[in-house]
C-alpha cells in the first residue's frame, strides 16, 4: 500500500515538473497571443493612458497610432517575440521627462487593466509586471 502510495506521488510529481518545464518553454510573446495579442494590448494600453488623468496630460501632443506601433513593437521584442523595436531605449526615451513614482505607478496600473482586459491570465499579468517594474529606474526621474 505504501510502496503503491510512492510510485503514484512520484508519478504525479514528475508529471507535475513536466508540466512547468513545458510552461516556461513557450516564450511570453506567445503566452500573450504573439503579434496580434500584443498589438491589442498595447493599443489598449496607450488608449487607458490617453484616459487616465494621473498621466494624460504627458501625452496631449503625442501622435497616439504612432505611440501604439511603438509600444506593440517594444513589447513584442521584450516578450521574446521577432526583434521589430527600432525605437530608442528607456533611459534615452524618458530623460528629461522628470517621472515622479506615482506616474510610473498609474503606468503599471494601465498595464494590469490592459492585460486583464485581453483574457491575459495572472501568471502572465504577474511576469509582464515583473519585467516592467524592473525598468523603473531607468524611467523614473531621469
Ligand atoms: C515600464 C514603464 C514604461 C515603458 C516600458 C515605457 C515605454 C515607452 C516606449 C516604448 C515609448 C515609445 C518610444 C519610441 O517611440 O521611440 C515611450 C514613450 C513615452 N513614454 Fe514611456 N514607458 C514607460 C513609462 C512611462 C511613464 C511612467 C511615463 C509618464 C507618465 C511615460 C511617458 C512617455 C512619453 C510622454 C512618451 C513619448 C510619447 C510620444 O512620443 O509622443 N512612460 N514609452
Amino acid at each position: 500500500m505504501a510502496l503503491k502510495l510512492s510510485m503514484l506521488l512520484t508519478g504525479i510529481t514528475s508529471l507535475v515538473v513536466k508540466l512547468v518545464e513545458e510552461h516556461a518553454m513557450i516564450s511570453l510573446y506567445q503566452r500573450l497571443g504573439g503579434r496580434d495579442g500584443i498589438t491589442q494590448i498595447a493599443s489598449d494600453l496607450v488608449e487607458l493612458h490617453h484616459n487616465n488623468p494621473r498621466i494624460a496630460p504627458r501625452f496631449v501632443g503625442s501622435d497616439l497610432a504612432s505611440l501604439k506601433q511603438s509600444a506593440a513593437a517594444f513589447f513584442i521584442t521584450g516578450a521574446g517575440g521577432p526583434a521589430c523595436y527600432t525605437g530608442q531605449d528607456m533611459v534615452s526615451v524618458h530623460r528629461g521627462m522628470n517621472i515622479d513614482g506615482e506616474e510610473f505607478l498609474a503606468v503599471l496600473d494601465d498595464a494590469l487593466v490592459a492585460l486583464g482586459k485581453n483574457g491575459v491570465a495572472q501568471r502572465e499579468q504577474e511576469e509582464v509586471l515583473f519585467i516592467l517594474y524592473s525598468m523603473k529606474a531607468q524611467i523614473v526621474h531621469g
